[in-house]
């Protein structure tokens, strides 16, 4: 399915569609090394520090550079070594941390995997380059002094530039700083096992043997606990700022208006889903107001297929957000999207409870204006499965009335136009109910194929097919549909809403009188989710904040 236009637009009418809503990716929360809960905030937090230790070690090097460039050229150097080679060396280093650095610069998409790859050349290079050099000036160091030459230092500095600038938890920072404390050892015993001079001093004095290992065992030991306690404070900080009442445990998706997040009540402990307006919407009026109205119309309906909100509110630093009812399981864009069409009697199990979402809301006299996959859920509630719940009513408005006037400005269209009724494209006529039942349609099209009927690379076109081109029966699409189904289908989507049922129930009654109708069981849903609830990854109430999904909630707050 076309993607793009599964999703809201606000566009002039008359003009043709020329903006679609972003349509933001799926931002799973962080941590560690598993990729699918690597933010993409983390990955900036990532590069950003990235990039300042490039430099810093950059700066560093280049400075050492200097030095040793004064030194080999005019200077009388300790390590009576005049060749080359170590400057050359040196200064390909230099070169090889340039390059790093510019692949972290902003303009460079490096995707996290290739971030770790960097953070390893970030820090293997000099570490190399700090085993090659060492040896070399130890081995002149003891042939021509008679000294062992400390290769502590370089490790140290190395060793804090890692703990202060690199975002980790303080397990895998142990890993590597340890690598950090050994290398400088194992130096000394390769120096020990393989060079002679170095052999008789370090032989002759073992204690200075004991000072380096003790002083590196120290700064390894520190810096691990200097990462502890920042990822302490960074969590003390995350906890700081949660949502009034509320504990964010990690993202659940991001739409067009803002993002949602698993939560849980801080005394009742039940999870919610917390629906948040990203900052930089929070000053749009029109964002704020169709947030508004997304709660009230909500709060109106109790049916069981509809949305239940729990809370409304705004903090102190002015982030809106509501609470509702969290749904374990997936909508129907994604269950089609993994597991493709769906059978006819699932299709029917789901439609029928839409059915009755919207019975609701219509009676109350309100039209949802945006039934598309992503707003329809097949959720675990109450011990059932495949429990339809209809969400999203931020588009909701009274039948025949122009009381949202303030949410899409004159000449405006809203909806998303793989979804919308041919009226309520074109705004010649006023929709009402029957423009729900169109979208019901095609919502059941793509449940039953797998894509919407029409389906064009530019919005206007598909604009302009609802209103004049023919609907493809879909079952020369998939050709098991059953007739009677697809009757059903191809009624909703006709052209005039006269020819459509006249009212939603009208709908669930003809679908409850399809063969198929109750063919799909409580047991065939508990089957499928039993046998696909991994690959599905739904997140569990029970999953836990990670340590650094802070980042991301410190940039919601602002
Ligand atoms: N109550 C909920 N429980 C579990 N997941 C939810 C809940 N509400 C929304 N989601 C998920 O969060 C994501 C974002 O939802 P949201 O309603 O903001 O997006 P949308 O409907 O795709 O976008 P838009 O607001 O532009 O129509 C979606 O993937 C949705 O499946």
């Amino acid at each position: 399915m076309n993607r793009h236009f599964d999703e809201t637009v606000v566009a002039p009418s008359n003009s043709g569609v020329q903006k679609t809503s972003s349509s933001a990716p799926h931002i799973a929360l962080v941590e560690g090394s598993s990729s699918p809960h690597f933010s993409r905030v983390t990955q900036s937090l990532l590069r950003l520090r990235l990039r300042v230790a490039t430099a810093v070690m950059f700066g560093i090097f280049a400075v050492f550079f200097a030095w040793h460039a004064y030194e080999h050229f005019w200077g009388n150097n300790l390590v009576a070594d005049k060749s080359p080679v170590l400057l050359y060396m040196h200064a390909a280093l230099l070169l090889l941390l340039a390059s790093t650095g510019y692949l972290l610069c902003p303009k460079c998409d490096v995707r996290r995997g290739l971030l770790r790859s960097q953070e390893i050349v970030t820090f293997g290079l000099p570490a190399l380059f700090l085993l090659m050099t060492q040896y070399h000036s130890m081995q002149m160091c003891a042939r021509d002094h008679g000294v062992l030459l400390s290769p502590s230092s370089g490790w140290i500095l190395l060793i804090f530039i890692y703990a202060l600038f690199i975002p980790n938890t303080w397990h895998r920072a142990a890993v590597v700083i340890g690598a950090m404390v050994i290398a400088p050892l194992a130096l000394l015993g390769y120096a020990w096992a393989t060079n002679q001079m170095c052999y008789t001093i370090i032989y002759d004095n073992p204690e200075q043997l004991a000072e380096i290992g003790l002083k590196m065992v120290i700064c390894g030991a520190v810096a691990v606990f200097g990462v502890y306690t920042i990822n302490v404070l960074r969590t003390e900080a995350f906890q700081a700022q949660q949502l009034g009442q509320y504990r964010l445990s990690r993202s659940l998706g991001t739409g067009g208006m803002g993002e949602v997040y698993l939560a849980h009540h801080y005394l009742m402990k039940r999870p919610c889903a917390i629906k948040i307006i990203r900052p930089e919407k929070a000053g749009d009026s029109n964002v704020l107001a169709r947030f508004e109205r997304e709660v009230h119309a909500s709060s109106k309906l109790s049916h069981w297929n509809n949305i239940d909100i729990y809370d409304y509110g705004r903090t102190e630093d002015g982030t809106f957000y509501y609470v509702m009812e969290y749904l374990p399981g997936l909508n129907v864009s994604d269950l089609v999207s993994r597991f493709g069409p769906m059978p006819p009697g699932r299709v029917i199990h789901l439609l029928r409870q839409v059915c009755e979402a919207l019975n609701e809301a219509h009676s109350q006299g309100m039209i949802h204006r945006d039934i598309k996959p992503a707003n329809v859920f097949a959720a675990k509630r109450g011990g059932f499965y495949d429990v339809g719940k209809l969400l999203d009513f931020g588009l909701a408005k009274p039948i025949a009335s122009n009381e949202d006037s303030n949410l899409t400005q004159e000449g405006m269209i809203t909806g998303s136009p793989l979804f919308m009724s041919p009226e309520q494209a074109s705004g010649e006529s006023e929709p009402d109910a029957r423009s729900d039942i169109y979208s019901v349609g095609i919502l059941a099209y793509f449940m039953l194929t797998g894509h919407a009927p029409f389906e064009y690379d530019r919005p206007i076109k598909v604009i302009i097919a609802h209103a004049h081109e023919s609907v493809v029966p879909p079952s020369e699409h998939v050709a098991s549909i059953p007739h009677d189904l697809e009757a059903i289908v191809l009624r909703c989507l006709a052209k005039d809403p006269d020819d459509r049922y006249q009212s939603i129930l009208e709908m669930a009654e003809a679908l409850d009188k399809c063969a198929s109708s109750g063919t799909w069981l409580q047991s065939d849903a508990v089957q499928w989710w039993t046998a696909n609830e991994t690959i599905a990854e739904c997140p569990q109430p029970e999953e836990e904040l990670q340590p650094t999904d802070e980042t991301r909630i410190a940039e919601i707050r602002g």
